[in-house]
């Protein structure tokens, strides 16, 4: 069981130690997710104190939040390169491949993702996992989620179409698109199964990131502070 509060004062540790990663002038990848808003608070708060940023959100959330704290906002088209990127996960393994996907922001976290020089993932412990074996949510045209849903039952995948929550009938993305939620048990191999999802026509994007591991850093908070995680390295679990 999983105490709330703790969780929330661990994203917070975690939120407010990247967002101290951050140096005057980088372009700043701000992911999506209630533990990136704590590093966008304490990003905030060293804006109004002289840092200079150029924000780039990965959804209308995070648009939303940035800009209703005084973070400056920028495209991807405009910055194509990112100094450094900040985003949460739903679950991390030991070699850092992860599972996001939860806000169903993943395809443009993947997007930032992919044009940073480095990835800083925050998360609370209960992110931490020796294997991944949540739900993999996986972005779909609408004009194919059928079939997509149809070949992933054929590869063992238990899908599920997410349903809206004070919207009657599925999620739409921020891109227009819906969102399935497959469950694959224990992945054995996140880094094929990341390709072969991602591979499938009709799927937009799949919330499996495999291949940011070596630019990437993993920020775990709790009650006692910070932990800066390294790849392979010590792992609290
Ligand atoms: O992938 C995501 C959104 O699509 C989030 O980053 C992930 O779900 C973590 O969220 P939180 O920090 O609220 O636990």
């Amino acid at each position: 069981m999983v105490d709330a509060s703790a969780q929330a004062v661990g994203k917070r540790e975690a939120g407010y130690r990247a967002a101290d990663m951050v140096a005057d002038g980088m372009v700043v990848g701000l992911g999506t997710g209630s533990t990136v808003f704590f590093a966008m608070e304490r990003l905030a708060a060293r804006i109004r104190e002289g840092l200079v940023i150029t924000g780039i959100p990965t959804s209308f959330q995070t648009a939303i939040r940035a800009r209703g704290c005084g973070i400056p906002l920028a495209t991807l088209n405009d910055y194509p390169v990112i100094d450094l990127a900040i985003d949460g996960a739903d679950q991390v393994d030991p070699g850092f491949a992860l599972i996001k996907g939860r806000g169903a922001a993943q395809t443009q976290e993947k997007c930032v993702a992919f044009a940073a020089k480095s990835l800083v993932i925050v998360a609370d412990p209960s992110k931490l996992t020796r294997k991944l074996d949540a739900v993999v949510p996986i972005e779909v045209l609408s004009s194919a989620y059928v079939p997509v849903i149809r070949y992933l039952k054929t590869i063992g995948g238990v899908p599920v179409l997410r349903e809206g929550i004070k919207k009657d009938g599925p999620v739409i993305t921020d891109n227009g698109n819906m969102v399935i939620d497959c469950g694959f048990g224990t992945i054995g191999d996140p880094t094929a199964l990341d390709i072969h999802l991602s591979s499938i026509p009709g799927v937009v994007t799949c919330g499996l990131f495999t291949t940011f591991a070596d630019k990437t850093t993993v920020v775990v908070g709790d009650s006692n502070g910070c932990q800066v995680l390294s790849r392979n390295g010590q792992f609290p679990l």
